[in-house]
């Protein structure tokens, strides 16, 4: 679980444990028994931890947070072992330092990085608080204001940005072998006092101004990460770094982690992270097919058909994803024009954000390619069709998508509940047809429901499913019926505040509720966010509306 080595008076202790390394309770132990080694042994002079395979370290083993935390080591006894140890010991990072990874960096005396390497300390999208250490050494090495975005909010962050702040003591290049780099840097360092290299033992630099700090955080959290316990039990954590000592720090951090692990949040959003991971390992049930025997079709060309609410968000996420080339296809000049704009807006937005370079943003602006008819759709390799929910009109544009496209195209609809069957039926070819289901606004919402009609073929589900995960989206493939998974759920959620209206309560009233318990948006605010069009369509498609009654009639009556 750690491998131990020396190499010219440098022990390295490379931490063994596919694919991402955690630190189970194994892997601690292996770190400590190589420490021991590496302490007694007098050719030793300094030491190196690093990672083998992919990654430095990704954290605590998340599936051994129930059970095997008593097992000593725990991780917040074994970084102060490593940073009392007598012999300097270097962090050499590529890869992910995550959570207890880093954890295990800040209690080493040196960190050197390789500049494609990624920090951060995301425990709070666990639920919980970076539980060794963290809350108490960061604030010691980057300050009170800068470990609270970190802590707080959990967002990774480049080796280069780390070293800016005092992280990262040396970045090597992205092609640099880290261990032949970080050993060399550690015979370097042999020798040198280590009174400064002891990250707990140095002061909070702005501890002075940590009220006002706080204040300030406690609003962005508010508003950010409304209703999240983890975010705020953060704060206060940090806040003990800049009042406390070290070791009283420590205690509070304990009951921080203590409240937090094993509360409904904390279990939601760790189930959460799991089943993020388990949908991308889908199958065809009863066949034996599935993400591991199937290839993709390969994908350079999109198209895009309307630019409506759905489609801009779609092509934007075609484009954040590097796909150099989207066509998009919108009949009506205004919404074409519209459509245009908004997602040249974004782009621009993107990059005044510096979530995208310049250079970047324009090779985005590029790759947009309107057309006006389906002969230039002809070399597409998939086409994604957002218009109207209407059946006539989608089954008029698959036909015609039909005769055009190369054989190998695969055909996807937007649909949100129409028969994607039948949608295929009216092509030559309704192997190639298959639904992806995007959510408002495309561009933001990570979820992707891929549909498999009864005829879509293995490669082209694997198609649908592979660009879902270029686009960064958590891409499920679920079942062909009417509104799929995501709007079925959803239908009972809208029928239940639909009956509050009735009852007299007002939209505004039901969405101040909703968000107050945590929804980023009300159902009455997600209604005109996706068009309320939307939703009658599909309702009047299945007589829902029922016309023996009245219109207005309530919903419970219909
Ligand atoms: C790092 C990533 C960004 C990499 O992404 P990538 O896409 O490359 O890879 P995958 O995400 O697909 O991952 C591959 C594979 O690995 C699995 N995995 C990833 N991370 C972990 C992990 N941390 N643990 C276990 N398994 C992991 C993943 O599931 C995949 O598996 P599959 O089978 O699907 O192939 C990305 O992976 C990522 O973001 N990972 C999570 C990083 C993270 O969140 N790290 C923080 C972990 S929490 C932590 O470190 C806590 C520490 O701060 C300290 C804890 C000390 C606590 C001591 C306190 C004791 C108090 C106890 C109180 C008890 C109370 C009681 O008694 O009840
Ligand atoms: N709005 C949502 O929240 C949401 C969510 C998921 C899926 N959907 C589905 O996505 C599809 C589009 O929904 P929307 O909300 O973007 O609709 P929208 O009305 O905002 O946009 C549809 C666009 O398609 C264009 N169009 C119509 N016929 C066309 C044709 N033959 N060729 C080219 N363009 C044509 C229209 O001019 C319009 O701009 C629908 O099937 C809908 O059910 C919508």
């Amino acid at each position: 679980m750690a491998n131990y080595s020396v190499r010219n008076q440098v022990a390295i202790i490379s931490l063994c444990s596919p694919p991402v390394n955690a630190l189970s309770s194994d892997v601690r132990r292996g770190i400590l028994d190589s420490l021991k080694k590496a302490e007694q042994d007098v050719k030793v002079a300094a030491i190196v931890i690093c990672g083998e395979g992919r990654t430095f370290c990704v954290g605590a083993d998340i599936t051994e947070f129930k059970s095997e935390f008593k097992t000593f080591p725990n991780l917040f006894e074994l970084v102060d072992i490593l940073e009392s140890s007598p012999k300097p010991i270097v962090a050499a990072i590529h890869g992910h330092a995550f959570g207890g990874g880093l954890e295990v960096a800040l209690a080493c005396h040196y960190r050197v990085a390789l500049s494609s390497a990624k920090l951060a300390l995301p425990e709070v999208k666990l639920g919980i608080l970076p539980g060794a250490g963290g809350t108490q050494r960061l604030p010691r090495l980057i300050g009170i204001d800068s470990s609270m975005q970190w802590i707080a909010f959990g967002d990774e962050y480049s080796a280069q940005i780390a070293a800016n702040i005092g992280i990262i003591d040396r970045i090597f290049p992205s092609n640099a072998d880290i261990l032949e780099s970080a050993v060399q840097y550690a015979q370097s360092i042999i020798g040198k006092s280590l009174i400064n290299r002891r990250v707990s033992k140095l002061p909070v630099k702005d501890a002075s101004k940590v009220s006002h700090i706080m204040e300030k955080y406690k609003q962005i959290v508010g508003k950010k990460s409304r209703g999240a316990i983890a975010p705020m039990v953060c704060l206060e954590a940090i806040k003990h770094a800049a009042l406390l000592p070290y070791v009283e720090g420590m205690k509070k951090e304990r009951m921080g982690i203590e409240a937090l692990m094993g509360s409904d949040q904390s279990k939601s959003l760790i189930y959460m992270f799991f089943a993020e991971r388990q949908v991308r390992n889908w199958t065809i049930p009863g066949t034996g097919i599935n993400s591991k025997n199937t290839k993709p079709i390969k994908v350079e060309k999109v198209a895009v058909i309307g630019l409506g609410t759905m489609g801009r968000g779609i092509v934007l996420s075609l484009l954040k994803a590097g796909i150099k080339h989207v066509s998009v296809m919108e009949l009506n000049k205004t919404a074409r024009e519209n459509g245009l704009l908004f997602i040249k807006n974004i782009l621009e937005g993107y990059a005044a954000r510096g979530t995208i370079s310049e250079t970047q943003k324009r090779s985005m602006v590029d790759a947009l390619k309107p057309v006006s008819n389906f002969e230039m759709l002809k070399d597409t390799d998939l086409v994604i069709e957002a218009v109207f929910e209407s059946m006539s009109i989608k089954k008029d544009i698959f036909a015609k998508l039909g005769q055009v496209c190369k054989p190998s195209a695969v055909l996807a609809t937007n649909t949100s509940a129409l028969d994607v069957d039948e949608i295929a039926m009216v092509t030559p070819k309704p192997k190639q047809v298959v639904g992806m289901h995007f959510f408002a606004p495309a561009h933001v919402m990570k979820l992707l429901e891929n549909v498999r009609g009864s005829k879509s073929s293995p490669q082209v589900i694997a198609t649908a499913m592979n660009m879902g995960q270029r686009m960064g989206k958590v891409t499920v493939l679920v079942g062909n019926c009417h509104g799929f998974v995501g709007n079925r759920m959803f239908r009972h959620y809208t029928v239940e505040t639909d009956f509050m209206l009735e009852e007299g309560a007002y939209p505004e009233q039901v969405d101040t509720v909703l968000k107050k318990f945590g929804f980023a948006m009300g159902r009455y605010q997600v209604g005109d966010l996706s068009g309320n069009d939307i939703g009658y369509r599909m309702r009047t498609k299945f007589e829902m509306t029922n016309k023996q009654q009245p219109p207005g009639a309530p919903e419970r009556e219909r």
